[in-house]
């Protein structure tokens, strides 16, 4: 069996009250996947705990074979992490903050040089290329972010919110860029309210709820699970509604 881009097991994590709870999940590689849930759901807080951002309680998280907990800096390297606030250096310009994050992850100046143009041309960057980021709009900023989290080549990109705030012209770009790394065998995994884009682009589906995963499988799976023909918006309603009800049945 090939090894999994993502192996998450017993992952949990409280804070003032548990957030995710006793969470597995299998990511193959190569795999597009849409985690959903409502506001709260822990989506960001399971994401930031892959991406070794964030300490787990318990809970063991492999990447491509590679315990991110034993060995974080090995398995940081196959992962780019893209938040929904995008964090770029006012002071710089896309190519010089490129050059500048290809230098964190020690890729060769030569290489790095070619990745960070083929960036520039793949997110439309390249009439901005030589401005300040500084006056950048958040659209522009999110896409300098995503090319900074591509620079290394990573083998598992994780985004979060990745769409918000775009236009529609920005976001087919990002969705064309992520469909496109998908088709070179990369791993997508990413958070979304946009349910279209989940129906739409991910292979796989994933629907969380405090801290839970309610359900997953490609959208063929949910429907069958929910036994009616639906949109992945009625899908999600009422798997949400639905362990709504559950819960209000143990309690
Ligand atoms: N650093 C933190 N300290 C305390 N509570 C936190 C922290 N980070 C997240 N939380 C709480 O954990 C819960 C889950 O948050 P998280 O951001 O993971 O949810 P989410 O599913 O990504 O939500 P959304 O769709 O609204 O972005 C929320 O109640 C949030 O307030």
């Amino acid at each position: 069996m090939t090894v999994p881009a993502l192996a998450i097991f017993h992952l949990t994590k409280s804070f003032d009250r548990p957030v995710v709870q006793d969470l597995d999940l299998t990511i193959k590689a190569g795999e597009f996947y849409a985690l959903l849930g409502p506001n709260g759901a822990g989506k960001t807080t399971i994401l930031r705990m892959v991406a070794g951002l964030l300490q787990p309680d318990v809970g063991d998280i492999s990447i491509f074979g590679i315990d991110a907990r034993r060995d974080p800096i090995a398995a940081k390297r196959l992962v780019a992490w893209v938040s929904d606030e995008p964090m770029v250096y006012d002071r710089l310009t896309p190519l010089e903050y490129l050059e500048f994050v290809a230098g964190l992850w020690q890729v060769e100046p030569k290489k790095a040089q070619a990745k960070a143009d083929e960036l520039i041309d793949w997110l439309g960057l390249r009439p901005h290329a030589n401005q300040l980021c500084g006056g950048f709009s958040m659209g522009m900023l999110q896409k300098v972010a995503l090319a900074g989290a591509l620079v290394h080549d990573p083998k598992l990109i994780i985004l979060d919110e990745p769409l918000t705030g775009l236009d529609a012209g920005s976001a087919r770009t990002v969705k064309d860029v992520l469909l496109g790394k998908v088709r070179d065998g990369v791993t997508v995994i990413m958070t979304t309210h946009i349910l279209e884009v989940a129906e739409r682009m991910a292979e796989r589906i994933g629907v969380i709820k405090e801290g839970r995963l309610l359900a997953e499988g490609t959208l063929a799976e949910l429907r069958t699970r929910i036994g009616r023909e639906s949109s992945l918006e009625d899908i999600f309603l009422d798997l949400v509604a639905q362990s709504g009800e559950t819960d209000a049945v143990a309690a």
